[in-house]
């Protein structure tokens, strides 16, 4: 299905694409043969679970890691490159900033390090927050800090942003006040942002992309209203014997539960579905859930999501 030349919508700029791309290491390959697209102005969701090569694959976007394969590129040129650096902005998981910096320092600095800085964007988002410009850095709890380093990220006003389990360290309140503030400043700017994250609720709420990887593979790809609505659950009653009922076959099962003579199946549709089950749509969480529960799952990779072939790419 990575083969597939679906062309995208007219009009459509990809922010992101990597044909064949992959990183090894000394002990094996991070990330292997990874082939897709995001489009232009997308909130894309990273999921995938421990040392899936998320990181991996949001530093070879920022160039901090050299593919040993394939290509990446940012807006149609390539990762690290001159043309690509301006258009993105990068929030590492452990978000540095400099400790005996105060804020209004910080908020400096980024002006003085970057051409197209938006001081009032900056300004607004750690004001918000009640962050006095005097505090030090040292000084923030977690939360605060996050809002700097966020302030700093959009006051880039970057095309692309590339965020690393950023609520990682948040409480519940500070969690869902970033999210907000990360839709709306989005929203606002037309911003494409891929954001790394395990809490999976909270990605179902603000993603409309999905790129799930696993073990260094692309295990999904394409638009959250394309790709969920094309799985259902089932359930039903088993055989007498405990086995799943033949016409299951039919379609294919990503994950199957059986409690006594009841099972429940994630099923990606392959035609009409037997009238005698219990039909359920899922949301996002519980088609990730099943993905990530079943390695053996055949990866699914959405048409909006599948690069043009090379030749298509280089027209
Ligand atoms: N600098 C490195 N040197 C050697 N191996 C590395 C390096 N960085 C990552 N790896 C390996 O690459 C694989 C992918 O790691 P990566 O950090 O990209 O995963 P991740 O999906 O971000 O995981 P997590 O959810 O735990 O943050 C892992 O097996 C990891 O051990």
């Amino acid at each position: 299905m990575g083969e597939m030349t679906v062309p995208g919508p007219a009009g459509t700029r990809w922010a992101l694409e990597a044909h064949g791309l992959g990183k090894k290491y000394r002990r094996g390959w991070a990330l292997r043969d990874c082939s897709f697209r995001i489009p232009a102005g997308r909130v894309c969701a990273l999921v995938g679970p421990n040392g899936a090569g998320k990181s991996t694959l949001l530093s070879m976007a920022t160039r901090l890691t050299r593919p040993s394969a394939g290509e990446l590129r940012i807006f149609g040129a390539p990762a690290g490159g001159r043309d690509a650096m301006p258009r993105w902005a990068y929030l590492a998981q452990d978000k540095p900033l400099f400790k005996r910096f105060t804020v209004g320092q910080t908020l400096r600095m980024g002006e003085e390090l970057n051409p197209g800085w938006d001081r009032a964007v900056a300004e607004r988002i750690v004001r918000a927050g009640r962050i006095p410009p005097q505090a030090r850095v040292a000084e923030l709890s977690g939360g605060q800090r996050t809002r700097v380093a966020f302030a700093l990220a959009f006051g880039k006003r970057p095309e692309l942003l590339l965020l690393d389990e950023p609520m990682a360290d948040l409480d519940p309140v500070a969690r869902d006040e970033m999210g907000a503030l990360l839709m709306s400043e989005a929203a606002e700017h037309g911003t494409t942002v891929l954001m790394s994250s395990h809490l999976l609720g909270e990605l179902e709420q603000m993603c409309d992309f999905l790129l799930v990887l696993d073990g260094g593979r692309i295990r999904m790809a394409g638009e959250t209203d394309e790709l969920v609505p094309m799985h259902t659950l089932v359930t039903g009653v088993t055989t007498p014997e405990g086995a799943l009922p033949d016409a299951l076959a039919a379609h294919t099962v990503i994950e199957t539960r059986t409690a006594g003579r009841q099972f429940t199946a994630l099923v990606l549709r392959q035609g009409p579905l037997n009238e005698e089950w219990q039909l359920t749509e899922p949301g996002m969480e519980d088609v990730l859930l099943g993905y990530l529960r079943s390695p053996r799952a055949p990866a699914l990779i959405a048409p909006t999501a599948a690069p043009a072939h090379r030749e298509d790419h280089a027209a």
